[in-house]
């Protein structure tokens, strides 16, 4: 019995951590909706995430597609059973996954075969310490690939881009962490948090920094000197005017958590961790002689639903441009940067595994004025062979840099959608080809399966569930252009203007 529900207990975390968004988080993103101008690309993201949250509440549903890279924090009473609770824990993670609550994201980094129950060497994280407590507590992070990529560690001294010398003091500490949103730009989907871990070494230094994204994101560090730093961070990342989505804006930053522990006198690691909106991680406790759960944390308070976005929100300030594929180079030119772009009818998802293989094969469908979408979708099959899209945003389109300009020119492409920008050699083959750069919100993948009208097929599946090539015929589905034909990219300018902003926090704040 005590087996059983075991199983029951994490399941229902796994899929809860997923789907709903813990208390904390809702008021953070809540906040930042209020900082934001009606009528910017800010506000205009940042409804949509808000009808995304309230979306994924009420489909009990994955917030992101990227459901992540699953980490259990674990501690038990003296004799409890561990290998129990690990094996719990496999069986409901393969029965999320069966259920889409998780998309299979296991990975072979050798063959890059997915094993599709997101089980795999090292998969999940489960990680076990002993308490004198009665009781089993559980806690989970869901932490998704784009943010997870925008981690980073500075070892001290150091010199920073904009910020000149950081020494090994707690000044050198602040130069690091406010250049770690800095470099994460809209990539990691923003409006972001932070876990910081100062010391360690490179591994445990990451530990520690993971290890505050378990914080309450309004608790206050009971550690003086870093209360004072977590507040300063979370004041001064949001005058850097990076901005949901890295669209520009008043919110960059939502949290900031700050953990301190013993170095060894030749390192001095100051180590980030990035985590998106999509800030999902979870915690309860179990009766250690039932299973069952006896507390969910992170559930003071209302839990607060967004109120409906109104459409001209949408549409205020921006031209409304709508597209259907095949797109000819003549309508491509006619866009700018910051038109917003409906799209109706057939669109291809590609990501890593498709753009490497198109450079190197011929394309399985004619790609001729198409629209490749960087996505790894949430994909269930049903009784009668077809597919049905549980959750759908984009993914990181940086990764695509050194292909995708070969491949538009290559096959005609006209349109890619994804997130965070692309580089400079994109931009150019935009510019030399007619192609366009669009900008979906990340995250917000609730929002983008409804657009998703039919799975009309799917070639290279062999590829896994994520990376396969989807066709989709989607309505209204709305992007931003970010980076057009004319030589345009807000990334590249919001890049510029915020590591202008960078540089005016250069002087020593802290002694
Ligand atoms: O893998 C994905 O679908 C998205 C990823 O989390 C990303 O942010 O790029
Ligand atoms: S797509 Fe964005 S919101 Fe989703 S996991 Fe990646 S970084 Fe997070």
């Amino acid at each position: 019995m005590y087996i059983e529900q075991l199983e029951k207990s994490m399941y229902d975390l796994i899929c809860d951590t997923s789907t709903n968004l813990p208390k904390d988080v809702r008021r953070a993103v809540k906040a930042a909706r209020e900082k934001e101008n009606a009528g910017t690309r800010a506000a205009m993201s940042l409804d949509t995430i808000a009808n995304n949250i309230n979306m994924a509440d009420d489909k009990l549903s994955p917030i992101c597609q990227d459901t992540g890279l699953p980490t259990f924090k674990i501690k038990t009473p003296i004799g409890v059973n561990q290998l129990e609770i690990k094996d719990a824990i496999t069986r409901a993670m393969v029965q999320a996954t069966k259920d889409g609550k998780l998309r299979p994201n296991a990975v072979d980094s050798l063959t890059g075969e997915n094993s599709g129950t997101n089980l795999g060497l090292g998969l999940p994280v489960v990680k076990f310490e002993q308490w004198e407590k009665d009781y089993i507590e559980v806690k989970l992070i869901l932490k998704g690939g784009g943010c997870e990529n925008k981690n980073i560690q500075y070892s001290l001294p150091t010199e920073l881009e904009g910020l000149g010398r950081a020494g090994r003091d707690l000044d050198g500490i602040r130069k690091c962490i406010l250049h770690s949103v800095y470099q994460a730009q809209g990539q990691g989907c923003s409006a972001g948090f932070i876990g910081v871990g100062i010391g360690g070494d490179r591994a445990s230094g990451y530990d520690l920094a993971k290890e505050q994204l378990f914080r309450e994101v309004d608790d206050v560090n009971p550690h003086p000197d870093l209360a004072a730093l977590e507040s300063y961070i979370l004041d001064t990342a949001n005058q850097l005017g990076i901005g949901t989505m890295g669209f520009g804006g008043e919110a960059t930053l939502l949290g900031c958590k700050i953990g301190v522990m013993h170095r060894i006198p030749a390192s001095f690691y100051v180590s980030v961790a990035y985590n998106c909106w999509a800030y999902r991680r979870m915690a309860v406790d179990i009766d250690a002689t039932t299973g069952d759960v006896t507390k969910w944390h992170y559930n003071e308070g209302d839990k607060l639903a967004f109120a409906a976005t109104t459409e001209t929100n949408d549409t205020q300030s921006s031209r409304v441009v709508e597209l259907t594929a095949p797109i000819t180079e003549e309508q491509i030119r006619e866009l700018q940067v910051g038109d917003v772009v409906k799209i109706s009818g057939r669109m291809y998802t590609g990501r890593d595994a498709i753009h490497k293989h198109l450079t190197e094969n011929d394309a399985p469908v004619d790609l001729d004025g198409h629209i490749i979408y960087h996505c790894g979708p949430v994909v269930l099959k049903n009784e009668d062979g077809s597919y049905e899209i549980k959750a759908a945003g984009p993914t990181t389109s940086i990764r695509e840099e050194p292909y995708q300009g070969d491949i538009m020119k290559k096959f005609g492409i006209r349109a890619v959608i994804g997130k965070g920008g692309m580089g400079p050699k994109t931009l150019a083959a935009l510019q030399e080809h007619g192609g366009v750069y669009l900008n979906a919100i990340g995250g917000a993948a609730q929002y983008y399966a409804d657009c998703i009208k039919e799975v009309e097929g799917v070639d290279l599946l062999q590829f896994g569930i994520p990376e396969a090539m989807w066709h989709l015929r989607v309505e209204d589905f709305t992007a931003v252009v970010t980076m057009d034909s004319h030589g345009n990219s807000l990334h590249a300018d919001v890049d510029k203007s915020s590591l202008e902003k960078l540089a005016t926090f250069k002087e020593k704040v802290f002694s």
